[in-house]
């Protein structure tokens, strides 16, 4: 079925019902519906001007839906209606951390800096908010090794430790990308969403990157990404959603999704009656 409500199982992280968004007489997005599965990476796909962005966008808050309901689960039990929530309230509230097309760094400061200031408002909560706090607190003092000790852990998983007193603006494209990803983890999410992670990376970084999202769906965390390069959607994803025209054409495992004529279709970009061509021409190259 191409779109309808989706049932929440004690696997969903994430539900997204009949998402409507228009902009003026544009319906970029119309009655898409999808679930994201704890531990899982999902991706969304399709070709451009799909409106995979939008959807990212209504999911972290940056635009309100037209329609729809956007549900997360908490690992505590808790369910967050999230089209209510304001973008920092999704990230504070609802433990999702995102990052962006373009990288955003705060590329004078060291990357370990980086992560120490990702930490920040956990930091400035167990002071108190006050000097006193900040200056005696036996509970920031904590706070404070805690935020290293995690710095250090996402360092090493994303395979920056040799770089760490370096400037953040220094080091190369992936290595950015990595650590921006490590940031993201450093706020403890449990949901994290990528806008394109891979784009402009080389093999060796794209590799690398891999690894790193591997490792943080190995440890429950949930990954919700966009992205444009098909080998790397299908290495690493669990599970593969495809929206053409704000719609939902497929949804289901790589393989599924690979081998579904609508998905061929839209990526050839041909119309629907020549799909069995398409189908004939891709089982024929097959057989060479
Ligand atoms: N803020 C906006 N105002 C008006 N139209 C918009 C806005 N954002 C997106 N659109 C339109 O909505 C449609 C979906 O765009 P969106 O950026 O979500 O697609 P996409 O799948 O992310 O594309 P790409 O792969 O090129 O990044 C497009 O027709 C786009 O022009």
């Amino acid at each position: 079925m191409a779109s309808g409500t989706v049932t929440m199982t004690k696997d969903t992280i994430l539900k997204v019902e009949h998402l409507s968004m228009k902009f003026g007489g544009l319906m970029a997005i119309n009655d898409f519906s999808f679930e994201a599965r704890r531990g899982e990476i999902t991706a969304l796909i399709g070709p451009n001007g799909a409106g995979k962005t939008t959807v990212f966008n209504c999911i972290t808050g940056f635009y309100k839906p037209t329609m729809g309901m956007i549900t997360l689960a908490r690992k505590n039990g808790k369910e967050l209606l999230l089209e209510r929530l304001r973008d920092f309230e999704i990230n504070k509230v609802g433990g999702v951390a995102r990052t962006f097309q373009n990288i955003r760094l705060f590329s004078g400061l060291t990357v370990l800096e980086n992560l120490l200031v990702a930490q920040h408002n956990v930091l400035m909560k167990a002071s108190g908010y006050t000097i006193l706090g900040l200056l005696g607190l036996p509970t920031y003092r904590k706070a404070v090794d805690a935020s290293i000790e995690k710095a250090k852990y996402w360092l090493d998983k994303a395979d920056l430790t040799d770089r760490a007193d370096d400037p953040a603006g220094d080091l190369p494209y992936g290595a950015q990308r990595r650590l921006e990803i490590a940031r993201a983890m450093c706020t403890g999410p449990e949901l994290l969403c990528l806008d394109e992670p891979a784009a402009g990376l080389n093999p060796r970084e794209s590799a690398a990157l891999n690894t790193l999202l591997h490792s943080i769906r190995d440890e429950g965390v949930s990954i919700l990404l966009i992205e444009h390069d098909m080998s790397v959607v299908m290495e690493i994803s669990d599970h593969v959603v495809v929206l053409e025209y704000g719609q939902k054409i497929s949804d289901g495992t790589p393989d599924h999704v690979k081998n579904d004529p609508k998905v061929i279709a839209a990526y050839l970009g041909v119309e629907d009656d020549e799909v069995d061509e398409v189908i004939a021409v891709e089982l024929e190259g097959g057989h060479h």
